[in-house]
């Protein structure tokens, strides 16, 4: 098992056309056998330190600080190729991404069961409650939950020592979504390092899934600890995501 830290981690974008600073001086731990939430207003930069720790930062992002993953720097995309599948696993938010839109779901879960000879298929698609009838469909043929419910199958299947979920039960109704938490949960009580993005604090609230929240704003981490600490905090930007009517 791993544990995946991002530090002192800048990264800066310049597409020419604007150009942002999207993570700055972000210090974040993942540790193993450990469920980290990560909270934060839409575009302060969840995705981007998801990106960080999977290998995945756009061409054009300019980086200092390190990725750590088990204690090693990780630089370069050979290294990243050589940690993705068994080490780090990532679980997009838009599903559909992580399969090739020419192959069926079935046939990239069947592949990825046997290069990496972990966790079967079943086992896979029961945690991620993503139902075999629906394998001979191509990707753009699934709903955006049932797509969800298939990356993090593909995601299982090499049983990866660090996951990243990035709002992995977003677009699924209560029962699935408590469900696939439980899963993110008890993946994690294995052993793994899992992170888990997300903007629903209720859920976060009544489940108390998350063993430590890490909340971040404009690209960078303002606050972390528990949910009892957080709650109490007196800033309305922290204190906002556990008592939204004030
Ligand atoms: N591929 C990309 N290229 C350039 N900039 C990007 C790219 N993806 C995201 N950004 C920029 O990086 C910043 C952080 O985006 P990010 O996707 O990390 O936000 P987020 O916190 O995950 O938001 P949300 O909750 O809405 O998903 C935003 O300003 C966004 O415009």
């Amino acid at each position: 098992m791993a544990t995946a830290e991002l530090r002192d981690l800048s990264v800066h974008i310049d597409t020419g056309r604007w150009s942002e600073t999207v993570l700055d001086a972000v210090d974040l731990v993942v540790p193993e056998g450990k469920v980290t939430a990560l909270l934060g207003e839409s575009g302060c930069g969840k995705s981007m330190a998801a990106a960080a720790l999977t290998g995945n930062l756009p061409d054009v992002a300019r980086v200092s600080g390190q990725v750590r993953i088990d204690g090693v720097a990780v630089d370069g995309p050979r290294e990243w190729r050589a940690l993705r599948g068994r080490t780090v696993g990532l679980v997009p938010q838009e599903g559909v991404t992580a399969f090739d839109p020419s192959e069926t779901v079935g046939a990239r879960l069947r592949a990825l069961e046997r290069r990496y000879g972990r966790w079967s298929i079943d086992r896979a698609c029961g945690a991620a409650r993503y139902p075999a009838e629906l394998f001979d469909l191509y990707p753009k043929e699934h709903s955006g939950g049932q797509i969800q419910r298939a990356a993090l199958a593909a995601a299982l299947l090499p049983a990866p020592a660090v996951l990243i979920a990035d709002e992995a039960a977003a677009s699924l109704d209560a029962d699935t979504a408590y469900a696939v938490w439980t899963t993110l949960y008890e993946y994690a009580r294995g052993g793994a390092a899992v992170l888990l993005i997300t903007h629903d604090v209720p859920m976060l609230t009544a489940t108390r899934v998350a063993d430590h929240l890490v909340i971040m704003r404009g690209g960078t981490v303002v606050d972390a600890g528990a949910i009892t600490g957080l709650a109490a905090r007196p800033d309305p930007y922290v204190r906002g995501f556990f008592h939204p009517n004030g």
